[in-house]
């Protein structure tokens, strides 16, 4: 399994902010991997319906809104899995994922790891576009996800379609038995489109548990101010160039996301969950989350389409893994 992370997989992920690694596990441990998921299913209590968390102002704790069809299992942190699934507990076990990514890319200190096996029962089941974590929320740097479904076709749907604005246009992944795919929790936006039939994947979380915080590493880097809107509007373009720096970095770029896939992105709230109180709520605060940004970036609306233009058409991720078409050619992101 360690043996799909090359130098060029590590490139990959670093300059695009994913990779795809077909035959990362060979068709007899995908196999296996899936009796073991269908082990945990049948087992009492180790399997739970997934949710999406809703943080509500004035309340402590999110509202956990659960997704149509999605289950998951803990591995980690939970013995009783680990007992019942053994191979999903060897891969536990096995620190070397994340000590081969830190090893081509120095920047990533991934010490630590966490995972959970998912199981989707069909019938339409998804995820609306998130991102996995934010910076300074926990460690978690880069998501590798197993997909584990032998006899996959398109009519299957299910595909995992990521979003790496603005460098390329939205890449969707098919979810083959043996694929690997890696990407960065913090600033990769991702959904999974509706799946028609069974789909199997487990994914592991890695991150980095040293050098958070005032005592190690740098501090992070000082917000870019926004150019000024009347250099911007005389059209001169080192204004233009500092508005896209602006827009892409971080704390910036997750509103300008939402701004350029707002439709597409309440379209997935509402396809993931049962129609309900907390799913109202869920699509209240994206339009609200959408009306707060448009509103902040007005003066920057023309340079968010520019680059949203760039990004229009979709590309595919087909059998031989690889990368999603370039575009844009603008300001580059941040990955990691
Ligand atoms: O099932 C997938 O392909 C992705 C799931 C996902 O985005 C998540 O668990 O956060
Ligand atoms: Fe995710």
């Amino acid at each position: 399994m360690q043996s799909c992370i090359t130098p060029a997989v590590a490139e990959h992920l670093q300059a695009k902010g994913y990779a795809v690694v077909d035959g990362a596990l060979p068709p007899p441990a995908a196999a296996a991997l899936r009796s073991e998921i269908d082990a945990l299913r049948s087992a009492d209590g180790l399997v739970r319906p997934n949710c999406t968390h809703l943080v509500r102002a004035g309340s402590a704790t999110p509202d956990l809104l659960p997704k149509s069809q999605i289950y998951e299992a803990e591995i980690s942190l939970d013995p009783k899995a680990r007992a019942a699934a053994p191979l999903l507990a060897s891969i536990d076990a096995d620190g070397s994922l994340g000590v081969l990514l830190s090893l081509f890319l120095p920047r990533l200190r991934l010490d630590a790891h966490g995972i959970k096996a998912q199981f989707n029962a069909g019938g339409g089941g998804a995820f609306p576009i998130h991102t996995d974590s934010e910076e300074e929320l926990d460690g978690r740097k880069v998501t590798a996800i197993f997909y584990l479904n032998d006899g996959w076709t398109p009519d299957h749907g299910g595909q995992l379609r990521l979003y790496p604005f603005p460098e390329a246009p939205p890449v969707d992944v098919a979810p083959l038995a043996g694929r690997l795919v890696l990407f960065s929790s913090t600033q990769m936006h991702h959904r999974v489109l509706p799946s028609r039939a069974p789909r199997y994947c487990f994914t592991a979380w890695l991150s980095q548990s040293r050098g958070r915080g005032a005592r190690a590493g740098p501090p992070p880097a000082p917000r870019l101010p926004p150019p000024p809107a009347d250099a911007l509007a005389s059209g001169d373009p080192q204004a233009a160039a500092a508005a896209r720096r602006f827009l892409l970095q971080p704390g910036i770029r997750r509103h300008v996301v939402k701004l350029v896939y707002s439709a597409e992105w309440e379209a997935s709230l509402v396809e993931s969950h049962p129609r309900c109180e907390a799913t109202d709520a869920a699509l209240a605060q994206h339009r609200e989350g959408v009306a707060v940004a448009a509103r902040a970036l007005a003066p920057y609306a023309g340079e968010i389409d520019r680059l949203a233009a760039a990004c229009a058409s979709s590309g595919s991720v087909g059998g031989g893994g690889g990368g999603g078409a370039g575009g844009g050619g603008a300001a580059a992101v941040s990955w990691f």
